[in-house]
């Protein structure tokens, strides 16, 4: 019960002083505290079992002790046990007390008796103990498990009674609910209408009782009881069935294994579940490496499944270990980061010279490089210049992306790692160190790299690609129609050049020389600088690519090992030799 699976329990229930404690106690025959005011104050679970021997054995349980106990202290036992859980007042408690009664002539039978319900605080009672009460009782009798003994004075009204609204809120219909009525011999008149009439719908019946009274001994009681249901002119008329201690001792025993058995098979598969998902955790559970041979395995353990882990989700593409977590689609992310990486080297180039300044950048390089040579003559320097300028515009986007995916790659490398490595303590610092370690040195490789091609691009011009000379045709098929522009000044000073828009050309009406050089500069930097980013881009996405394989398939390894093996963290000794060893033949 307490791992939550729900046994079928019978609960006794009902307004306070109606009896439940004598019930139990008839039925046991044994002393539990009896009294006017509330003498439960703690879910008490009787455990009774028939016994050979006629040597009764009594037991208390709670808070993790066994108390053993006799038939003569019994009741003073659970009296010290209910102050040491709930205090020495009228408080209550919802930790709960079991008796185990071990006698011979007891039905066998697990009850559980309950704080009886008030509505009004007695002088040192919490305001809310009506609340604190129910919250007990409804937590018991809420299980479909449990059967409802309620128990009710002869003497009330039930339609009155606490116990039956409370129980009619988790069985409506009465079909888990049986009724013990109490006090028998003090309200006679009128009983036998109040159990035929069954105005609170109880499903499993009545049974009317005449509990001990003052120091009676059990035996004198039910002979009392006997008679009483024997002979009184009232009582007398109510059918044997519904009377007497044994008639409840046996119905509870009954309802007790027909409830078993229609809960059973149900609590076994419960229990298969429970042990099931315990054993699961137990095996998440660190484990404690007490060989060598068992650090080895378990260390080559947690890499292979990291690597593989690693290696579906940075490569393959495969989500099948993380298939909720977007963040862990790794081919998906890369590729959305080396998009945006792509448009963002675009919109960082776009021109943002104005219609009026068309050509008049290119002019003034021409104008600064030119040297004594022949006219007509495109100096290369210019183009350089120009270049520079350019790749100096977009500088800053390759290094941030580098930054942005490594920040990204180490995310995902911890958080595999440690899900491979959660289980060994001993391990897992280390691996968390080697792994940030490798993704910095990775991340400076990369950086490295971009500044190396970053400068390849500043230093000179140069490509295979046949798309340049396509483009630059296309742009330069426009030369004409601009000199013209230019060059006749009866016609308007507004002309559109594919890729620039209308641009206006007045203020070059005064310089017409270098124009078409300017001209032929411009375009001849268009159309290369499309090729620039577009390489830019791709080595990108081969360098991510080629380092993601690198890491996953020998850096990872190398450098765990090499961090272990440097701080020889691993908890046993002789693992840093096999390291060694391990460490040579992976080298190798
Ligand atoms: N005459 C008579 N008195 C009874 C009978 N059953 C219980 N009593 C008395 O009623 C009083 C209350 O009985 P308990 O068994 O303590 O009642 P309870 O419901 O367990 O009380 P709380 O747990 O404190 O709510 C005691 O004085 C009992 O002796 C009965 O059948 N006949």
């Amino acid at each position: 019960m307490q791992e939550g699976i729900q046994l079928p329990t019978i609960v006794v229930v009902g307004d306070q002083s109606s009896g439940k404690s004598s019930v139990l106690e008839s039925l046991a025959g044994i002393s539990l505290p009896r009294g006017q005011g509330i003498c439960t104050r703690v879910p008490l679970i009787m455990r009774l079992e028939n016994h050979l021997s006629p040597q009764p054995e009594i037991f208390l349980e709670f808070d993790g002790k066994v108390l053993p106990t006799d038939e003569e202290n019994i009741s003073n036992a659970i009296s010290a046990a209910t102050e040491e859980i709930a205090g020495h007042g009228k408080g209550i408690s919802d930790t709960p007390l079991t008796l185990i009664v071990k006698k011979k002539g007891v039905p066998d039978l697990t009850m559980v008796d309950l704080p009886g319900i008030t509505r009004v605080p007695v002088h040192g009672q919490p305001d809310d103990i009506y609340e604190q009460i129910s919250r007990i009782i409804m937590e018991f009798i809420t299980p479909e498990e449990s059967v409802i003994l309620n128990v009710l004075s002869a003497s009330v009204d039930f339609t009155t009674c606490e116990s039956i609204r409370m129980s009619q809120k988790v069985d409506k219909n009465g079909e888990r609910t049986l009724a013990v009525v109490t006090k028998a011999d003090k309200a006679p008149e009128g009983l036998l209408e109040k159990v035929t009439a069954d105005d609170v719908n109880i499903g499993l019946g009545y049974v009317c009782v005449r509990n001990r009274i003052g120091d009676e001994s059990y035996d004198e009681a039910r002979a009392l009881e006997a008679t009483l249901f024997e002979t009184h002119p009232l009582l007398s008329t109510i059918s044997k069935s519904m009377v007497g201690i044994p008639v409840l001792a046996q119905r509870l025993v009954q309802i007790q294994a027909s409830i078993i058995v229609k809960c059973l098979p149900d609590i076994v598969r419960k229990i298969n579940d429970k042990l099931s998902a315990n054993m699961e955790d137990m095996n998440k559970l660190p484990k404690n490496l007490g060989s060598v041979a068992e650090a080895m395995t378990a260390f080559m353990h947690v890499l292979g499944c990291a690597k593989e882990s690693l290696r579906k989700i940075l490569i393959r593409a495969e989500f099948d270990e993380y298939p909720d977590v977007l963040e862990m689609h790794c081919t998906a992310r890369l590729a959305e980061m080396l998009n945006q990486y792509s448009d963002q080297l675009q919109s960082n180039t776009k021109e943002s010279e104005s219609k009026h300044n068309f050509l008049r950048d290119e002019i003034k390089d021409l104008e600064e490089t030119k040297a004594i040579g022949l006219p007509n003559f495109l100096p290369r320097t210019a183009f350089l210049v120009q270049l520079q300028k350019k790749v100096k515009g977009i500088y800053s986007a390759p290094f941030e992306f580098v930054d942005k995916i490594w920040n990204y790659i180490e995310n995902v490398v911890v958080r595999v790692l440690k899900h491979h490595s959660d289980n060994y303590p001993q391990l897992s610092f280390s691996i968390r160190r080697a792994a940030l370690n490798l993704v910095a040195k990775k991340k400076k490789q990369s950086i490295d790299w971009v500044m190396d091609i970053v400068e390849m691009e500043k230093l000179t011009d140069y490509t295979c690609n046949p798309e340049y000379v396509t483009a630059l045709n296309q742009l330069m098929a426009q030369q004409g129609k601009v000199m013209e522009a230019v060059r006749d000044h009866g016609m308007p000073p507004e002309v559109h050049v594919n890729g620039f828009g209308q641009v206006d050309v007045a203020h070059l009406r005064n310089n017409v020389e270098i124009v078409q050089e300017a001209f032929d500069l411009k375009m001849r930097m268009t159309a290369y600088w499309k090729i620039v980013l577009r390489r830019m881009v791709d080595c990108m996405a081969l360098h991510l690519l080629f380092s993601l394989q690198n890491l996953v398939n020998k850096d990872l390894e190398m450098e765990i090992i090499q961090s272990c093996w440097a701080h020889r963290e691993m908890d046993c000794s002789g693992c840093s030799t096999s390291l060694l060893l391990w460490r040579r033949s992976v080298r190798g």
